[in-house]
């Protein structure tokens, strides 16, 4: 009897090929399948075990319904490695998987985990949250090793909307460094775009002690402190006066922030949600404010209690 899996990995961008080394390292089948590549989507997802979709939000949809026409196991485990919204319908990745297999456990796999440092086998920690216990820990045994420390965790939709929303705050704060606004503004931004991440995410259903963990708190402070973090870097590159055009040009991979900020204006506004940061990192990558604007905005809203 083994506990070898077979794990068929979505995407092999940056993250879906930092996720297929940690699986293979532990001993595991791995099936790494890009659009580009040689091996056919029907024999990637044959007899897997564990399903991972580590593609950009933008593909979601189309791969999800790729998958579904083809046969899997019927005790698959799907988890979602993507830190996005969708469009025209504001899903999550976890909702659109879940809706297309609604037999099938879906896990969210989220929390501080730049690829690149990944890659170069520094530690880390992640967390795996689903609604079923027994899936979040049959994927925490896959992937946990001496130097991926894997968490498991109830509130995939807590997990989920951290990981997300956070790449919103992490332009802001690339602005804030490329501004060289000091340290005390960026923990001041830092610090109130958390309290926009729980006031969000809990009007959405999330838990919010969830956002104080590995994928909200954890996955902040490593985005918006990183230049490895692509969504930093758009900010810091705003700020050093080039176009988002020109930015996106040649940004290696994909800054899902861009899109999840417009996602998160149109649900915000729609439901009277008070988002003051990501309303000016909207209008900044709309191109309707500059980066100094933007902070005079933010500075001089109307005084207020802390909480209320
Ligand atoms: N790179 C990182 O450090 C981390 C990234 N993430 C998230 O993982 C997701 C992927 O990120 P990266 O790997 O960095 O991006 P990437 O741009 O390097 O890779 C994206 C992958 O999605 C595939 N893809 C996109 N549209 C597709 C379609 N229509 N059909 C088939 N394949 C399609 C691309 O071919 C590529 O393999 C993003 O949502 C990101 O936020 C999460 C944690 C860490
Ligand atoms: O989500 C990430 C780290 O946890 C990666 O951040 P970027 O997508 O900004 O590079």
């Amino acid at each position: 009897m083994t506990n070898d899996k077979t794990v068929a990995i979505l995407g092999a961008g940056a993250w879906g090929q930092a996720l297929a080394n940690l699986a293979a390292a532990n001993g595991h089948q791995v099936r790494l399948w890009s659009r580009w590549g040689t091996l056919s989507l029907e024999a990637v997802l044959q007899d897997a075990d564990i399903i991972l979709s580590a593609i950009s939000m933008k593909g979601v949809r189309e791969v999800v319904m790729q998958v579904q026409s083809f046969p899997i196991s019927p005790d698959a485990i799907f988890v979602t490695a993507t830190k996005g919204l969708e469009p025209d319908t504001t899903c999550t990745p976890s909702q659109i998987w879940q809706t297309a297999f609604p037999h099938h456990p879906v896990v969210v796999l989220s929390g501080p985990n730049l690829s690149k440092e990944i890659e170069m086998e520094l530690p880390a920690a992640t967390a795996v949250a689903s609604n079923i216990p027994t899936a979040a820990e049959a994927v925490q045994l896959v992937f946990s090793s001496n130097r991926f420390r894997v968490y498991t965790n109830s509130d995939p939709v807590g997990v989920e909307l951290g990981g997300t929303l956070k790449n919103v705050i992490a332009i802001a704060a690339g602005v804030c460094d490329g501004l060289q606004l000091g340290t005390n503004a960026k923990a001041g931004l830092v610090t109130r775009g958390l309290t926009e991440i729980v006031r969000i995410g809990t009007f959405w259903g999330a838990k919010p002690e969830t956002f104080y963990g590995l994928s909200g708190l954890g996955d902040l402070l490593a985005t918006c402190n990183s230049p490895l973090s692509r969504n930093y870097q758009v900010g810091y590159q705003l700020a050093a006066g080039k176009t988002l055009t020109e930015i996106l040009t040649h940004l290696q991979g994909t800054a899902e922030g861009v899109n999840t900020c417009r996602v998160l204006i149109q649900r915000a506004r729609q439901q009277n949600i008070p988002v003051p940061i990501t309303e000016q990192v909207y209008r900044l990558l709309q191109g309707e404010v500059t980066p100094q604007q933007a902070l005079d905005e933010l500075m001089l809203r109307d005084i207020k209690p802390e909480y209320h």
